[in-house]
């Protein structure tokens, strides 16, 4: 990465304005998964070690602008302090007087977390007041939320123009790795890519035609691609306004001599449930009346041998509805086969095939799981994030 880091800048005694990302889901005032606040430890610990006065930042959730009771992050302030073994301080507000006495307060090595900076208008408007206003509880700027890379926020992009600006550790290896995967990546590489919409993968899609040796295709948006080929798709998931695109990727694909593989067989259903009756069909004989929920067993085969036989592979998006066990088989076949592939460096692009890994137990076996869903799938679309564009240059 050729953006400074914390290594390269002398954090003792400077007060560090830290952005992370603590976007953690939540059920009933309680944190279900605390992936992102475990993944930010590394920076943080280095920052407590190395004597800073830390101030972290976080948005939760999508409040617009104003306060929402339920998505302040009192609750986080309190993992993060069992997690770190010490006190963590919470102000109510990420701005104004009480959070500038409670800066005034820190000693080298004190951890302070703001209220959840989506509270106010600025954030998410990139309001340079606000920005400013954050700049001027700080020395120094450190962002490791890189969830939030792709958004250009006061917290994560506007505060950069005003402080010296550097990453953390997070942000440096999902930059490395992801990186690495597209510009350098060892061969065969493969990309696995389903869920739910053609429409979201397009950009994906279309940049890594020009990367891998071979795109495998799954999930709801494959039906498009079964259509373009010229069968019938039922009740499955369609976007009839993207067959055409469909071909065209398939074109590409031929071109550019990359390997395109498709369901061969599906698993139909009589209706979108987990008691459905259902039964295995070739790709083309999906009955008129039925969905096409999964992948079938001789696809899981074929898309099994092809991630045993590749040295990286790269996957976004689950195979099939495996939030119903009826329907998980595909998705959790890919997970095992790169589980169990010793040789193949496994990347899963964040969002939902991150959390299918994590349903599966399988999460630990996995060589780089993003903690960016949206920030993710920017980055293998080939864009630049403004959270790490605005970091000063190495
Ligand atoms: N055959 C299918 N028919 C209908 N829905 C499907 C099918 N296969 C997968 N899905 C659904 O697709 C959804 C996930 O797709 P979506 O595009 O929303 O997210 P994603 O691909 O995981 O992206 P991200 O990883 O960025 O969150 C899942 O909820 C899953 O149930
Ligand atoms: O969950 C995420 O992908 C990030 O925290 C960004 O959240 P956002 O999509 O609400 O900007």
């Amino acid at each position: 990465m050729n953006k400074k880091t914390i290594r390269d800048v002398e954090v003792r005694g400077k007060r560090v304005f830290c952005r992370v990302d603590f976007n953690v889901p939540m059920e009933a005032g309680a944190i279900t998964d605390d992936t992102r606040i475990r993944a930010a430890l590394p920076t943080i610990a280095y920052l407590i070690e190395h004597g800073a006065k830390v101030i972290l930042a976080s948005h939760l959730g999508r409040p617009k602008g104003k306060v929402v009771e339920e998505l302040r992050l009192d609750a986080v302030a309190k993992r993060l302090g069992e997690l770190l073994g010490r006190p963590v301080v919470k102000t109510d507000e990420a701005v104004g007087d009480e959070v500038k006495a409670a800066v005034a307060n820190l000693h080298e090595g004190d951890v302070l977390l703001l209220e959840n900076v989506r509270f106010y208008p600025g954030e998410e408007k990139n309001d340079p007041e606000l920005a400013r206003a954050f700049a001027e509880l700080a020395d120094l700027y450190v962002n490791d939320a890189f969830g939030a890379a792709h958004r250009a926020h006061a917290s994560t992009e506007g505060i950069a123009h005003h402080l010296p600006a550097v990453a953390g550790f997070l942000m440096e290896k999902e930059i490395e790795v992801l990186g690495k995967a597209l510009s350098n990546p060892d061969r065969p590489f493969t990309a696995i890519i389903g869920g739910a919409k053609v429409k979201d993968k397009i950009g994906v899609i279309d940049n890594l035609l020009d990367k891998v040796d071979n795109l495998i295709i799954g999930g709801g948006l494959a039906y498009t691609f079964v259509k373009a080929l010229g069968h019938d798709v039922g009740k499955s998931l369609l976007e009839e306004d993207k067959i055409e695109l469909a071909k065209s990727f398939m074109e590409k694909a031929k071109e550019k001599g990359v390997r395109f593989y498709m369901p061969v067989d599906v698993v139909v259903a009589d209706r979108f449930a987990n008691d459905a009756n259902t039964k295995v069909v070739p790709i083309d004989a999906i009955p008129s009346d039925w969905e096409a929920l999964d992948i079938g067993p001789q696809t899981r085969e074929l898309y099994r041998d092809v991630i045993r036989q590749s040295k990286l592979v790269v996957w976004n998006g689950p195979m099939g509805v495996f939030e119903m066990e009826t329907f998980a088989h595909g998705t959790r076949t890919v997970a095992e086969a790169l589980a169990e592939a010793a040789d193949t460096y496994s990347v899963i692009g964040g969002g939902d095939s991150a959390a299918a890994v994590e349903k599966f137990g399988l999460a630990d076996k996995m060589d780089h799981i993003s903690t960016g869903g949206g920030a993710s799938l920017e980055f293998m679309e080939g864009k630049q994030l403004p959270g790490v564009v605005a970091l000063n240059d190495k």
